[in-house]
């Protein structure tokens, strides 16, 4: 791709524009242009993208892939309506935007996420925003760019189109090295939080409260904290998660000196021409080392009754929740199982209609189905106290919703489990374990090392089967 490729003249044309309206109405306007561009190999985009922006989302997911620098304008909310806030702050600003351009009206316009729960930390507890430079690609290749500034009344000489068309072809011409693994990185220190006795503890004490009847399931996390001198190579990491987790979706939100990252089988919802989408996945069984032995743990997953009593809980939530907004909802009786390269899980497709595709936004969809009790439990006030409570850290943005959203509201969002706090020298990792009557403390343990697994591999942590982990204490 050449920067001859961009068609300058068109997006000065819709800059021109923006001005006028941010003049008459003396308020930021945002000027959008998109075209489609030959396709690029997203996976080579990601060295340029963290070398040069702290700005960064990348979603590499089964159903579309977003990669984007910068930010033209950022919408941030706090609070228990922090999603309709974020659609809010959107409305208003979509009410002075100009746009043009001959790419796709339905490819990304605003991209980001939430933390788990409306509360403050390292993060905010909802980002989204408008990349300056967005590249999308659609499943068959067709690759499209957004190029985004949001336009001053007032003359300004920091933020105009000409950095943008700068940064996007840059970006564009150095795509092509797909980032190499990094070695691993040695002389790191892991600590499990809360350690593997106390975690025990904790799953028995939760066992105890589901047999009082306090709830059904809730859905416990472990961090484990890393600490390496040598940092983390983020680009490595997302290559890597990308090559060693087909079907997850691997995503990275970078913003105010932090990263979140990871690899996802779990999608929220997805919403496109008034369909809505999304799935139940609940219960965990590991890989076979063998064929045979793998095809046994698969039949067992499918007939255990514990795994599917989790999952039915996390279909039934969603149906309901479906039934709310739409006019059909189809969901399998029967679940299947989702095979991950070391472990796997029961799942169902849940489809809707919406009722009123006109007024639907994915935000609505996210607000209503988050969080499901895949990640936090049933009924999910009880649970969520319990886990609030139980759990000796915040969550973060750790199985909160992370994704992206057109001018038509329509999206994508998945839940931002398998994933990682990134900041300096520390990563913190994530794992989580529904626990229902008759979880075993001790596979419940296991079942969250298996689950760090592929993020410490993508990290470079060397991984010692005898002695993984140092206690907490
Ligand atoms: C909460 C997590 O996984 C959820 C999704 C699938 C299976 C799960 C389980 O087996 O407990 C969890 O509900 C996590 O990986 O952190």
């Amino acid at each position: 791709m050449h920067v001859a490729d961009i068609d300058l003249p068109g997006f000065l044309e819709v800059h021109a524009k923006a001005t006028i309206e941010a003049r008459n109405n003396a308020c930021p306007a945002l000027a959008t242009w998109r075209q489609e561009i030959p396709p690029v190999d997203p996976a080579g985009l990601l060295r340029p993208l963290f070398e040069r922006s702290t700005r960064t989302f990348v979603w590499m997911s089964p159903h579309s892939t977003v990669m984007a620098m910068g930010s033209a304008t950022d919408f941030t909310h706090t609070g228990h309506d922090r999603f309709a806030g974020i659609r809010r702050g959107w409305e208003r600003a979509a009410g002075t935007a100009v746009s043009g351009g001959p790419g796709p009206r339905a490819m990304p316009s605003l991209v980001g996420g939430f933390a788990f729960a409306p509360r403050p930390g390292p993060l905010p507890e909802a980002l989204m925003w408008v990349p300056r430079v967005l590249i999308s690609q659609d499943p068959d290749g067709t690759t499209s760019l957004a190029l985004s500034v949001s336009v001053d009344p007032r003359p300004t000489t920091t933020d105009g189109p000409a950095r943008t068309v700068a940064d996007a072809f840059a970006l564009i011409s150095s795509a092509g090295i797909r980032p190499c693994p990094s070695p691993l990185l040695q002389g790191t220190t892991t600590v499990e939080v809360p350690s593997a006795s106390e975690w025990k503890a904790l799953v028995a004490h939760t066992t105890e409260q589901i047999a009082r009847g306090r709830f059904d399931k809730a859905v416990l996390a472990r961090q484990l904290r890393i600490t390496s001198p040598w940092g983390y190579d983020l680009a490595s990491v997302l290559g890597s998660l990308r090559d060693t987790q087909p079907g997850s979706t691997v995503f990275a939100v970078a913003a105010y000196g932090h990263a979140f990252v990871g690899a996802t089988p779990e999608r929220l919802v997805g919403l496109r021409g008034g369909r809505a989408e999304s799935m139940s996945l609940a219960a965990s069984m590991p890989r076979g080392a063998t064929p045979a032995e793998d095809a046994c743990l698969r039949a067992a997953l499918l007939q255990d009754d514990k795994s599917r009593r989790e999952q039915r809980i996390v279909t039934a939530t969603l149906r309901h929740a479906f039934d709310q907004v739409c006019r059909t909802v189809t969901v399998p009786d029967e679940p299947h199982v989702l095979d991950l390269p070391n472990l796997r899980h029961l799942h169902t497709r849940i489809v809707g209609e919406l009722a009123d595709p006109e007024t639907a936004s994915v935000l609505d969809l996210v607000e209503r189905l988050h969080p499901s009790p895949a990640v936090g439990g049933h009924p999910r006030q009880a649970a969520l106290e319990w886990v609030r409570d139980a759990e000796p850290f915040d969550r973060g943005w750790y199985a909160g919703p992370v994704g992206w959203m057109n001018d038509e509201q329509e999206g994508e969002f998945a839940v931002a489990i398998r994933s990682a706090h990134v900041q300096d020298e520390t990563a913190t990792l994530y794992a989580g374990c529904g626990i229902v009557a008759g979880s075993d403390p001790e596979a419940e343990l296991e079942e969250t090392r298996l689950k760090f697994r592929p993020m410490l591999n993508a990290l470079a942590i060397p991984l010692s089967e005898r002695a993984p982990y140092r206690q907490s204490r």
